[in-house]
């Protein structure tokens, strides 16, 4: 099977790379500054499972028609990369994005039609440094991949078959749709958590009412997941809940990064739409709405220079 990845980034980077260096076809649809960095220095991944440095097969645009075309980019960058894939989606070609957030899949439905556009997600903690190079921060690496219907699941049977020379054995979901919200939830909570607090959660948790306000995010998310009928199963809200406040630990969203980093954020994409449900819903999110708040104030400063 034939593997376009957009993007070689964190997540494409990653993922892409641990495919390639165990045989799979994967090509990395990537800009020409990252091409010509590829070519020179490699693709670059530090890990705890392992470092590697490879040279994959790179183009800076699509020609033809692929099996799979993964998607990496940020949401900020959604429109130029779905004119990028355009010519490498053929009529049998599942678009499988691995984005956070869910507001993504009305644009690539929209463009490529729901049949083609399969569900994906990644787990995992991981980073493009300055440097170009791709640094796994922690042991977790989980990709999943599911069916949105019953018509994908040949091609998305094969896409996982495909992925396993990556050697992070990726789940193929029967319930992605579920594991969609659960990772949402979880994501916007997280991201609203330590982007409004500038801390990772060890710091929050040393906060008189830290842990209350981690709870209070999650609580808010869960609430727009459930009026959606997508309840968080126990276990997702249970992992949630460790990650947003276990003492002394230094997890961060990777959207804080991106904001100590002095970069844009995908504010809109996760808080703004978060919002957004609850607002549809009638459901009073006071955390959700200043964390939004304070994005977009920083933004703006961002903006003007
Ligand atoms: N990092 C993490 O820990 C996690 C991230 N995610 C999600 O995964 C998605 C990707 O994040 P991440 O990998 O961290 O982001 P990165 O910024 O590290 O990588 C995104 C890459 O996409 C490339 N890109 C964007 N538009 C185009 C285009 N039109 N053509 C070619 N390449 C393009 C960028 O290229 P260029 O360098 O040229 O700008 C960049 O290298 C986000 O939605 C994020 O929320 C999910 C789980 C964990
Ligand atoms: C929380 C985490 C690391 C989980 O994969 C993530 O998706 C992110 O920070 O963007």
């Amino acid at each position: 099977m034939r593997l376009l990845m957009l993007g070689a980034g964190g997540i494409g980077g990653y993922f892409g790379g641990r495919v390639a260096a165990g045989g799979g076809d994967v090509t990395f649809l990537v800009r020409p500054a990252r091409a010509e960095r590829i070519a020179a220095e490699g693709l670059k991944i530090f890990s705890p499972h392992g470092d590697v440095v490879l040279k994959p097969q790179t183009i800076t645009e699509a020609r033809d028609p692929f099996d799979a075309v993964l998607l990496s980019c940020k949401a900020y960058d959604l429109d130029s990369a779905i004119q990028a894939i355009t010519p490498a989606v053929g009529p049998d070609t599942l678009v499988v994005p691995l984005l956070n957030g869910l507001r993504h899949y009305g644009a690539l439905d929209a463009r490529f039609g729901a049949e083609r556009v399969a569900g994906g997600l990644a787990h995992i903690p991981v980073t493009l440094k300055p440097d170009g190079s791709i640094v796994h921060m922690g042991p977790l690496q989980r990709l999943i991949v599911g069916l949105r219907s019953k018509g994908q699941r040949v091609r998305c049977e094969a896409l996982h078959a495909a992925l396993e020379p990556g050697g992070f054995r990726p789940i193929l979901s029967q319930t992605i749709e579920q594991a969609m919200w659960d990772k949402y939830v979880m994501l916007a909570a997280f991201a609203g958590l330590t982007c409004l607090m500038r801390a990772p959660v060890g710091a929050i948790m040393q906060a008189r009412d830290g842990e209350a306000i981690a709870e209070g995010f999650l609580a808010e998310c869960a609430a727009v997941a459930e009026a959606t009928g997508r309840r968080p199963t126990d276990k997702a809200l249970g992992e949630a809940r460790a990650l947003m406040t276990t003492k002394g630990s230094s997890a961060t969203a990777s959207m804080l990064r991106d904001l100590e980093g002095g970069g844009r954020t995908e504010h809109d994409h996760l808080l703004g739409d978060m919002l957004e449900r609850a607002r549809g819903a009638g459901i009073a999110a006071p955390l959700l709405t200043v964390a939004f708040a304070h994005m977009q104030a920083q933004e703006a400063r961002r903006e003007a220079g």
